[in-house]
C-alpha cells in the first residue's frame, strides 16, 4: 500500500462524496502507519482554501470512523471476499460508519458513496461498493448481532489493548473502552490573572454557551465549539485544556519565587497553567522545536514568560546551569491511552511491545530529572495513559531504586490514576519527594 497521500479527488467540495472520499484517504494513510496528524497536515497543505464546513465535515467522519474501527472491518469481512484496493476499502470503512450513525440518510450515504467511487480507478468498483453497501443495509440486524460478539468489533479496540485493560482493570475495563469510544468533553482553564469565574461564567451566558465549573475549577462545555466562538479566547482570558490535566499545577504545591522545571512542557498547558497559579521562575524543555515553539506562542496569548528551551530532558549537561529545582513537572512521553478518544488512529497504530518502550523511555527521564530536584523538592510524573507498566509499576520501580525518594499520597492514595469519562480524559499522577 503506498504511503503517499493520493490526489484528491474532483467532487463538489461542499457534496458528502467528497468528504467520504477525502476521509477514506485519510484512513487508507493511516492504515499505511501515518498519523492522522500526519495526514491532516499533508491535506490542509494541499488543500489550505478548504471551507470550515467541508472540513469539518472530513474530520467529523474520520475521527468517528477511528474510533469505530475494527467494527466495519469485522463487517467488510463478511461482505468481501478480498479488501479493495485503496482508498475504496476505507471509502467502504466511512460509509458504514457514517450508516451507522446517520441511518436517517441511509440512500444518501449509498448513493454519495457510489459517485465518490465513481472516481477512482476509472469507477471500476462502483458497482461493488454499491452492492457491498446495499448488502450491509440489508444484512443489518444480523451483521450487527455478528459483530456484538466478536471482542474486536464489539469494543473497537485492538485485541492486546482489551487483553491489557481486563487483566489490569478487572472491574472498569469495559467502561474504559466504552469512554475511549465516545466524543471527548471540551473543557476549558481559567486565567486566573486576567479574568474570573463570575465575568467568565456571565460572557458564556451572553455567548449562549452552556458550561459548568468542575471540582477542581475547570469549565466544562456542554457541547464542544471551535475557539473562535469562546468569549475571550483570542484575548487570553482561556485555554482549552482537558479537565485532568488541570489538576497537574495546584499537585505540585506550588510557591511564588520557587525555581521550577517543566522538563517535557509542549504544547505548553500545563507550564502556563503554572504560570497562571504563581509568580516562579519557569523553565520549559520539550525535545521537538516545533513543539517547543508552540509553548511560546501559548504563553505569549496568555500574557505569560518562561524560559522555553528546545532540550532532550535527559541530557542535562547541555542545558541545566546547576541550580536545583524546588518543582519538577514530569509530564512524560507516553502511549496516551487515556486519551484515545482524541486520537483514535492512536490505538490502531500502536505495538503492544511500544508500552515497555515507552515504559524504558520514562525511567531515563525520571532517573536523569531526579539529579536536578533539590533536596526537599517535588516532582510531579504525569502521563495520559491507563497501563500500569507507565504508571504504578514505572513509580513503585524509581522508588524503590531511590532511597531518597518518598511518594506523597494524593487524595489519601498513594497516587491518581483518573480515568476516561465524561468530565475528564485518562492520567496518571504520582508526587514525588527528595529527602532534604
Ligand atoms: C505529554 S506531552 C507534554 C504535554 C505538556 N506538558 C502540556 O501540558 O501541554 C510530552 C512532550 O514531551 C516531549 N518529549 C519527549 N521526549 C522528551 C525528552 N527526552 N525531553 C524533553 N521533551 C521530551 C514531546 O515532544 C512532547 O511534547
Amino acid at each position: 500500500m503506498s504511503r503517499q497521500s493520493a490526489p484528491v479527488p474532483r467532487l463538489p467540495e461542499d457534496s458528502l462524496a467528497y468528504a467520504l472520499l477525502t476521509s477514506a484517504r485519510l484512513i487508507a494513510d493511516v492504515t499505511a502507519g501515518k498519523t492522522l496528524t500526519e495526514a491532516l497536515a499533508i491535506l490542509w497543505k494541499s488543500r489550505p482554501d478548504t471551507p470550515a464546513g467541508t472540513r469539518g465535515a472530513i474530520l467529523d467522519l474520520t475521527y468517528g470512523c477511528l474510533r469505530d474501527y475494527g467494527r466495519q472491518d469485522f463487517i467488510l469481512a463478511k461482505l468481501l471476499q478480498k479488501p479493495l484496493p485503496e482508498p475504496l476499502q476505507s471509502l467502504l470503512r466511512v460509509a458504514l460508519h457514517r450508516l451507522g450513525v446517520r441511518a436517517d440518510t441511509a440512500h444518501t450515504v449509498v448513493d454519495q458513496a457510489v459517485e465518490a467511487a465513481a472516481t477512482v480507478l476509472a469507477g471500476k468498483f462502483k458497482g461493488v461498493v454499491n452492492g457491498v453497501l446495499r448488502n450491509a443495509l440489508r444484512q443489518s440486524a444480523d451483521l450487527e448481532r455478528a459483530a456484538d460478539a466478536d471482542m474486536v468489533a464489539e469494543f473497537r479496540h485492538p485485541p492486546w489493548w482489551i487483553r491489557r485493560l481486563r487483566s489490569q482493570y478487572p472491574e472498569s475495563w469495559r467502561s474504559i473502552l466504552a469512554a475511549g469510544n465516545t466524543h471527548p468533553p471540551m473543557a476549558l482553564r481559567l486565567n486566573r490573572r486576567r479574568t474570573g469565574l463570575r465575568a467568565t461564567l456571565e460572557a458564556f451566558a451572553a455567548a449562549d454557551l452552556p458550561v459548568r465549573e468542575l471540582a477542581n475549577g475547570a469549565l466544562l462545555l456542554e457541547r464542544p465549539v471551535p475557539v473562535t466562538r469562546i468569549p475571550g479566547f483570542a484575548e487570553g482570558l482561556l485555554s482549552v485544556q482537558d479537565a485532568g490535566a488541570q489538576h497537574a499545577a495546584r499537585l505540585l504545591d506550588l510557591a511564588d519565587g520557587q525555581r521550577v522545571l517543566d522538563a517535557c512542557a509542549a504544547p505548553g498547558g500545563k507550564a502556563a497553567h503554572i504560570l497562571e497559579r504563581a509568580d516562579v521562575s519557569l523553565l520549559a524543555l520539550d525535545s521537538d522545536p516545533q513543539r517547543a515553539a508552540r509553548v511560546t506562542d501559548n504563553l505569549t496569548r496568555l500574557g505569560l514568560e518562561a524560559e522555553v528551551r528546545t532540550a532532550d530532558c535527559r541530557d542535562s549537561g547541555r542545558w541545566w546551569d546547576g541550580r536545583p529545582f524546588d518543582r519538577i513537572l514530569a509530564d512524560v512521553p507516553c502511549s496516551a491511552s487515556g486519551v484515545v478518544r482524541r486520537n483514535p488512529d492512536i490505538k490502531w497504530l500502536r505495538r503492544s511491545d511500544d508500552i515497555a518502550r515507552f515504559a524504558a523511555q520514562q525511567a531515563e527521564i525520571l532517573e536523569a530529572l531526579w539529579q536536578v530536584l533539590a533536596p526537599g523538592g517535588r516532582m510531579l510524573y504525569a502521563t495520559c495513559s491507563v497501563f500500569a507498566e507507565e504508571n504504578q509499576e514505572q513509580i513503585a520501580g524509581f522508588a524503590g531504586r531511590h532511597a531518597d525518594c518518598r511518594q506523597l499520597p494524593i487524595g489519601g492514595q498513594p497516587d491518581c490514576q483518573y480515568l476516561p469519562c465524561a468530565e475528564h480524559d485518562g492520567f496518571f499522577y504520582a508526587l514525588l519527594e527528595k529527602a532534604a
